[in-house]
């Protein structure tokens, strides 16, 4: 099955708020752009991914994304994430109709390849899915094959709300990878761990880790960069 992949992306001076503690203001913009650049490379090169629709009014971020391979959707203006996904669905299934698309968050910098497919493989059996993110509240992937809407619900506690929609949560691949989103200095120390695309392990060994290590004195342990395609 090739999916069309929706990925949303606030504007970078906005983006990844939470982050401001551990990266500061200076940083926190280029690794929402690092994290949305990795997500989306990963998404790119994974086998039954068709192509990348990104949802944004960013205008860097748009040139960077649109140079990887990703189609660039224009966002719509102050009606949040879900409208954003809906949007871009719209739009994907405008030129391909009855695709089976997936919204994918843009926060993803540890995304292998493999990891997306057999999560991608697993959601095609049912007509809506998702994966829960790392901590068990969020989602990081809503999927709806053809002749479903996507119906979007993120935000907060999304997991709750998805599994409540009738969708059905994908638990069956070990997929860390794809689960470990990044809203904090703990969550990128994790995301580290697991071992980052480029684009963030360029940025990160830049950065104090103010929210794991509040003394603020202790820096990032070297990121470990995957290995592309891995
Ligand atoms: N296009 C678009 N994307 C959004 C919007 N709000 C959030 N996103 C994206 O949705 C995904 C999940 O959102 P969050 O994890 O909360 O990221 P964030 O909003 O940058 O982070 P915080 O500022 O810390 O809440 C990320 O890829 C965001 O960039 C929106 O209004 N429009
Ligand atoms: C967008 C979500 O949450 P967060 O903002 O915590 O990443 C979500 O998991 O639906």
């Amino acid at each position: 099955m090739g999916w069309s992949l929706v990925v949303p992306l606030k504007p970078l001076a906005r983006a990844k708020s939470r982050l401001s503690r551990a990266a500061g203001e200076e940083f926190r913009p280029r690794l929402a752009l690092a994290f949305a650049l990795d997500t989306v490379t990963a998404a790119l090169a994974c086998a039954n991914v068709q192509d990348v629709a990104v949802v944004t009014d960013d205008r860097l971020a748009a040139e960077r994304l649109a140079a990887l391979g990703a189609r660039i959707v224009p966002d719509t203006p102050a009606r949040g994430l879900n409208a954003a996904l809906a949007h871009g669905a719209g739009v994907v299934r405008a030129r391909r109709p009855g695709a089976p698309v997936a919204a994918l968050n843009a926060d993803l910098p540890a995304l292998r390849p493999a990891e997306l497919e057999l999560v991608l493989h697993s959601a095609s059996l049912f007509p809506r899915a998702f994966l829960a993110d790392a901590a068990d509240i969020g989602t990081t992937l809503l999927t709806a094959t053809s002749g479903r809407e996507l119906e979007p619900a993120f935000g907060g506690a999304s997991r709750a709300r998805h599994l409540a929609s009738g969708a059905q949560e994908i638990t069956g691949p070990k997929a860390p990878s794809v689960r470990r989103d990044v809203d904090t200095g703990e969550d990128l120390l994790a995301a580290l761990a697991l071992g980052v695309g480029p684009h963030t392990a360029l940025q990160a060994p830049r950065l104090v880790a103010g929210a794991a290590a509040p003394e603020g004195s202790k820096r990032l342990p070297p990121p470990q960069v995957r290995a592309s395609g891995a």
